[in-house]
């Protein structure tokens, strides 16, 4: 009996699917792909050669002297929201350090934070934080063309774009000691509506099936994980699946990773358009604020491997 190869996601290759006019059969066949995993799944692989492998290289380089300043430095990333400051030392979580800015592709935004860590500056910090973030964000844009187009949408995208913030958060998990457990970052959903994930060549990340079943998924170097979150599911009515996923340690060096996340902006009311319910589709959640449901999530807290939007504002149909 041979040993079951490695799971791998679809892969969605966006290369030339960045220009104004991209191939339509291109464009077709990409987005099907796309919608289909979303639904299947929750998330893919993504290629996007737009940005370089140098530029990727220097971005994990300059996270790992990030991470490298000593405590205190990294502790004057504070933030009035709730998990975008520094977090660490987590006892529950002791792999696990993070740290993020909001807005990463302003340019003042991320010169703030690199002046905060780095009084003297880091202009290679800054600028590549800044080049990279605006690539992703690029690509969440193409993604949310997609699956709005998939959805006949399209007449509220521009809208729903104008509704999201963007935060560049960046991660940090050691490698476990003998006595530790490998948890790096449990299960969970996010509640965004879509998270970039790229990391710097070290495994770790699981994904859990609709069945139910937790899979390695193993990321090709260069490649993007693009996963929905709870944010979107309500959106759509629970046309896609926010996947649940953890990190774990196995690896024997530090995993970094780095992640966009687009949230809808606080003060908009989120709900799906009127075409997406229907008899077949009744209404699968209130319309919420995210920054009264972030306040909520964050004192309540959510049981693990619990949908944190859906505790809150799901209906029972
Ligand atoms: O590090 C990763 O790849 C995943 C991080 C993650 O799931 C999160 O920050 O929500
Ligand atoms: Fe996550």
């Amino acid at each position: 009996m041979g040993s079951e190869p490695p799971f791998q996601l679809p892969v969605v290759d966006f290369s030339k699917l960045n220009k104004q006019n991209p191939d339509k059969l291109i464009w077709e066949s990409a987005k099907t792909k796309v919608f289909k995993a979303l639904q299947e799944y929750g998330c893919f692989e993504a290629t996007f050669s737009n940005i370089s492998p140098n530029l990727q290289d220097t971005v994990f380089d300059e996270v790992q002297h990030l991470f490298d300043l000593p405590l205190e430095s990294k502790q004057k990333n504070t933030s009035d929201r709730e998990f975008h400051g520094y977090i660490g030392q987590i006892p529950f979580m002791p792999l696990y350090e993070s740290m993020g800015i909001d807005s990463p592709y302003i340019p003042e935004k991320v010169d703030k934070f690199t002046n905060l860590l780095w009084p003297e500056g880091n202009p290679k910090f800054s600028n590549s934080i800044q080049t990279y973030s605006k690539k992703l964000w690029e690509l969440d844009g193409i993604v949310k063309k997609m699956v709005f187009e998939e959805l006949n949408l399209t007449k509220y995208l521009e809208e729903h774009l104008e509704a999201t913030n963007y935060h560049l958060k960046v991660m940090k998990y050691r490698v476990a000691e003998p006595n530790e457990s490998t948890m790096g970052l449990d299960s969970h959903a996010d509640t965004s509506i879509l998270t970039i994930l790229q990391q710097n060549g070290v495994q770790g990340l699981d994904i859990r099936t609709k069945d139910g079943d937790w899979i390695t998924v193993t990321v090709s170097p260069n490649s993007f994980v693009i996963m929905v979150g709870e944010s979107f599911s309500v959106l759509s009515n629970g046309r896609l699946h926010a996947p649940f996923h953890r990190v774990v340690m196995n690896a024997n060096r530090t995993r970094l990773s780095v992640g966009l996340f687009s949230m809808p902006k606080i003060g908009t009311i989120v709900k799906p358009p009127e075409e997406m319910v229907d008899d077949e589709h009744p209404l699968l959640f209130k319309p919420f604020d995210y920054g009264e449901f972030m306040d909520y999530f964050c004192m309540a807290g959510v049981k693990k491997d619990t949908y944190g939007l859906k505790t809150y504002c799901g209906l029972k149909v």
